[in-house]
């Protein structure tokens, strides 16, 4: 498939968003006026530059505003157009995308603006241009793709074709089957957007929040379908306007671009197999991966050991042994639930979630797969006959490793701790319920597209919870089993009242019991430092749910929170924070499949009362 993305979609200057586009491995560019504009460099240095970096300048954008209008602002378009033409020969770029007429139209005729656009593509013929009609979602008089093709097909010209953007169609939920019946001749482009659901009128939404394919909610595979269908064989291109995309590190975003349509590529590739159809855009599949069954273990890595194993045993983990030739890497383990503690940083460092191993079906694979989704591989050295293993980097550093599933159910890196085959019996921690992570709010899409496309989880709908210093976005990613569940969660940038200061925005481990009266009570003995739960809340949660006294008293005793839906309940703890590092235990009664979401504002206002205090102490001392 040949692959393309607009300049609009990078930050930087034009210069660099064309090396970026071309490291990162796009075969060409869509140039867009403005960026061309503002460059010092003329057409003929940009020209040349594409040419040296591989990359092909697959269109230039956009025109605007030239059809349905009056005869005189009509040929006052004309002479504009022609202008542009010029420059697009000095470029080398032989298609211009020419936008429905969202300001200046006034004849909403289908024969006038069809013979004006005859009359353009008559002009753009001179200089070998071809133009491409895409129906802005807010055009005046032509909004939706199937009359833009209508008017395309009335102009009978050559040099007039289609260009196709699905968020111009997916955002008015135009059906996009009828792509299938356009003469692929005539499709003369295609851009590419995601875009979250949201509800606002859509010129704004185009504008700031589209997405690359795969970090949205538009069905862009079943859009993919429909263009292979039709026999389009032209390059696919993305075309993202997006205010995070702008401020982002223009490398990264034109690398998470790429994976999107790799991705797309593949899941295309596969929706299609078994159809009897040609496939025009040479689609790619990759190693298919099955989503991860389990985690194997979870690192953490911290320059505070004492205060971190402690906390391991209050939760009632037990030593489960020492790295063989790893001095600084411990293990420690309850019932399934492995943790590895790695110390090797300097006194002090903050402690943190530094990797998390999935259990997958067929490592190999999964690797080959992630590194050809342009994921970086973790460096990772191993003594004589240990184990290989090997991960790769997730968008915010966290190292994710695949690991294999033992037949037994015990992982072969264990031997290499000494670990003795225990019997987990009196294990209260079951398994690991889910792992929340913080997000850079500028990698949250790119996160998104990670886990989707590396490890086959899916995303769920997003919420946001209200804290002290901002909303904190939240969104799960899940496999389909529900074995691994992961919220990701964007924190608000440093808020002007406080917020964790001094520490990033904390993540979490939650870990899964049958009894979290009997966990808590045992941490309780064992010293831990509950995340405290104010009075407040169990009135209000007394109100809300009607519970018996008793059964609130003994919540309130052990910090532990409550929510309650029609399929069950949950009850939970929360950790003081190390670093930026809490625990979470939780109990799940019949079929409750959320996560506390009302609760999590009691959190996150516990957390900032502790962090304003601490950081209060700091700046006395
Ligand atoms: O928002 C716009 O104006 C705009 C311009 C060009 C495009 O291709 C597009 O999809 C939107
Ligand atoms: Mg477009």
């Amino acid at each position: 498939m040949r692959t393309s993305i607009a300049t609009v979609c990078l930050s930087g200057t034009l210069e660099e968003k064309m090396h970026a586009a071309a490291a990162a491995g796009f075969d060409g560019i869509e140039v867009f006026e403005q960026d061309l504009v503002v460059s010092p460099s003329s057409p003929e240095e940009i020209r040349e530059l594409a040419a040296q970096l591989g990359l092909s300048l697959d269109l230039y954008q956009p025109f605007r505003d030239a059809d349905a209008v009056g005869p005189e602002l009509f040929a006052a378009n004309l002479r504009r157009a022609e202008a542009k033409f010029q420059l697009m020969n000095r470029l080398g770029t032989d298609t211009m995308l020419v936008c429905s007429n969202v300001g200046t139209a006034e004849i909403d005729d289908d024969e006038v603006v069809a013979g004006q656009l005859r009359e353009l593509g008559e002009l753009a013929a001179r200089y070998g241009v071809r133009l491409a009609y895409e129906a802005l979602a807010w055009g005046r008089f032509v909004d939706d793709f199937e009359h833009a093709q209508r008017i395309v097909d009335l102009a009978d010209h050559p040099s007039v074709g289609t260009c196709l953007d699905s968020f111009h169609i997916l955002s008015r939920a135009w059906d996009p089957a009828p792509i299938e019946g356009i003469a692929a001749e005539k499709i003369f482009f295609v851009q590419l957007a995601d875009a979250p659901l949201l509800s606002m009128d859509v010129l704004s939404w185009s504008r700031h929040h589209r997405v690359f394919p795969g970090e949205g909610d538009f069905d862009m595979v079943g859009f993919m379908t429909h263009l292979v269908r039709a026999g389009y064989d032209g390059p696919v291109s993305l075309e993202i306007f997006n205010d995070a995309f702008r401020q982002a590190d223009v490398n990264r975003t034109a690398v998470d671009g790429l994976r999107s349509l790799r991705w797309l590529e593949d899941q295309t590739r596969r929706a299609l197999d078994g159809e009897p159809v040609r496939d025009t855009l040479g689609l790619q599949a990759l190693p298919a991966v099955e989503e991860p069954a389990g985690y194997d273990f979870v690192e953490i890595r911290t320059g505070r050991l004492g205060e971190t194993t402690r906390l391991l045993h209050q939760l009632g983990f037990a030593l489960g042994g020492h790295h063989q030739s790893k001095e600084n890497v411990q293990l420690w383990v309850q019932g399934p639930v492995r943790i590895v503690v790695n110390d090797d940083v300097p006194d002090g460092s903050p402690t943190e979630i530094a990797a998390l191993g999935f259990e997958v079906a067929d490592p190999d694979a999964a690797i080959d797969r992630a590194t050809r989704l342009a994921a970086l591989p973790v460096p990772r050295s191993q003594g004589p006959g240990e184990q290989v293993l090997r991960g790769v980097f997730a968008p915010d550093g966290t190292e994710v490793f695949f690991c294999g599933r033992p037949a037994d159910g015990v992982p072969a890196w264990l031997g290499e701790f000494g670990a003795d085959e225990e019997s987990h019996d009196a294990a209260l921690v079951t398994g690991v319920d889910h792992i929340n992570m913080a997000q850079p709010w500028q990698h949250y899409d790119e996160a998104v597209l990670f886990y989707t496309s590396v490890l086959a989880l899916a995303a769920q709908p997003s919420q946001d919870v209200p804290g002290p210093s901002g909303l904190v976005r939240s969104q799960v990613m899940r496999s389909a089993s529900g074995a691994v569940r992961m919220p990701l969660n964007v924190a608000p940038a440093a808020a002007e009242q406080g917020s964790f200061v001094g520490a990033a925005y904390p993540e979490h481990v939650a870990l899964y019991c049958t009894d979290v009266f009997a966990a808590a009570r045992r941490a309780r003995r064992r010293g831990l430092d509950f995340l405290p739960v104010p009075q407040n809340y169990y009135e209000d949660l007394d109100a809300r749910f009607d519970l018996d006294d008793e059964f609130v008293a003994s919540l309130q005793e052990l910090n532990l929170l409550y929510d309650r839906d029609a399929d069950g309940e949950f009850l939970h703890f929360y950790t003081g924070t190390l670093g930026t590092v809490f625990f979470e235990v939780v109990e799940r009664r019949g079929g409750y499949a959320g996560f506390g979401a009302p609760n999590a504002p009691v959190r996150l206002a516990a957390q900032y009362r502790r962090s304003q205090a601490e950081h209060r102490a700091r700046t006395e001392a």
